[in-house]
């Protein structure tokens, strides 16, 4: 058999050589069947009325690269690793049992202490060497000014310290914004009239991360939306010696609904307002417009010249496009946070048999890296990370 008689194998009939043409096809199924498969129109096994037809003349068909696992890595153009992760961790003080958050299942508020190291340990033994704390906060300790923030003693404080004391190459990150420490349960100062103040606020932001970067700190991650707060955050660090310290900015972060579990875990939600007080029950006048894009750019350009290190968008899934947007507009790097409800959703489905988990959530991890983003917070990080190791 000659090359252009294989080439004929698997073409439509036509009257003259149909005969010829099935004793050629079934010589050539018989001793290589790989010769008709690369014709494309293997007649091996297929279902009895499958239809005879001729190849269509398709110089590109891009199932061609996908045909084996072996191929399909070999050019996979995102990869996840846990380097990539920094896992959020969550802190409390009242008793020596880590406590369920109910609306985040498998995600835990860690008893401050050996705790806390063990699941960090347990982090770092899967390649998560990246950590952002959270501390929560006992509501005796709330005021409207919330200067528990920067107590040089306070939970967030001890917590960085103890972390930099145990695993010194492990990188700590921070929260930098008020509402965990704020009786209001807002990320700044709120005025009688319901406004959230930026000027002050950012004073007490400042003395935040500065007394979080005395504990330790790594990097700072203010997640506020106050105006301006990062070229301010940068200056009060430079000014106390801090230059080595790092800002991540929460550059896009959305009002969004998605960070319902996250105010459960930390009991943080805007807190009803009082008779002479007007307390904001949203965070609308602060966070961005989740209808807005262009947005994103001012506020990109903005943290890009304050000397932000690291810009985030947040949440991750709903707003792929705004870490692509980013990716695209500045050469730093871009983060992203799976929040606490895309974790809960994901958890939900799965709970339920409604989704295969590792499956959708490693999915999702790839499609952050897709979008562009070079960082991800996600609860995941511990579980996606033994996924990709290969357990179960
Ligand atoms: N400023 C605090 C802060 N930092 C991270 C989150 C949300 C994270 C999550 O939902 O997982 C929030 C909550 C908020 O802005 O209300
Ligand atoms: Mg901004």
């Amino acid at each position: 058999m000659n090359a252009t008689q294989l080439r004929g194998v698997g073409r439509a009939p036509c009257k003259g050589c149909h005969r010829r043409r099935l004793v050629i096809r079934n010589i050539a199924e018989a001793i290589r069947p790989a010769v008709a498969l690369k014709n494309g129109n293997a007649r091996v096994g297929v279902p009895e009325g499958t239809p005879v037809v001729t190849p269509q003349d398709l110089p590109s068909r891009p199932r061609r690269n996908r045909r084996s696992e072996t191929f399909r890595s070999a050019i996979r153009e995102s990869i996840v690793s846990p380097a990539n992760f920094i896992l959020p961790i969550f802190v409390h003080e009242e008793g020596s049992n880590n406590i369920p958050i109910a609306s985040m299942p498998g995600i835990y508020r860690l008893a401050f202490g050996k705790n806390v190291i063990n699941y960090v340990a347990e982090a770092r033994s899967y390649g998560v060497n990246q950590v952002v704390v959270f501390p929560k906060t006992p509501d005796h300790l709330k005021t409207p000014t919330a200067e528990e923030a920067f107590n040089p003693n306070g939970l967030s404080q001890r917590t960085i310290r103890l972390l930099k004391d145990s695993f010194p190459d492990l990188e700590v990150y921070t929260d930098v914004a008020l509402d965990p420490y704020n009786s209001d349960g807002h990320d700044g100062i709120v005025s009688d009239a319901g406004v959230i103040l930026n000027d002050e606020t950012i004073e007490y932001l400042c003395r935040q991360a500065v007394s979080q970067a005395e504990a330790g700190a790594d990097v700072v991650s203010p997640s506020d939306m106050m105006d301006g707060r990062v070229g301010a955050i940068r200056r009060a660090l430079d000014r106390e010696g801090f230059t080595n310290v790092s800002i991540m900015s929460y550059t896009a972060k959305y009002a969004s609904a998605y960070y319902g579990p996250f105010r459960d875990a930390l009991a943080s939600a805007p807190k009803p307002g009082q008779a002479h007080r007007r307390i904001p029950p949203n965070k609308k006048t602060y966070q961005m417009d989740p209808a807005n894009y262009r947005e994103a750019v001012r506020e990109a350009k903005a943290d890009e010249a304050e000397g932000a290190d690291i810009m985030m968008v947040k949440p991750g899934m709903p707003y792929l496009d705004v870490v692509r947007l980013l990716r695209e507009t500045s050469p730093l790097p871009v983060a992203v946070y799976h929040v606490s409800g895309e974790y809960a959703m994901l958890k939900a489905a799965a709970e339920r048999g409604w989704l295969n988990e590792k499956d959708a959530v490693l999915e999702a991890m790839t499609s952050f890296r897709r979008a562009g983003a070079d960082l991800i917070l996600t609860y995941y990080g511990i579980e996606a990370s033994k996924w990709l190791a290969g357990e179960k």
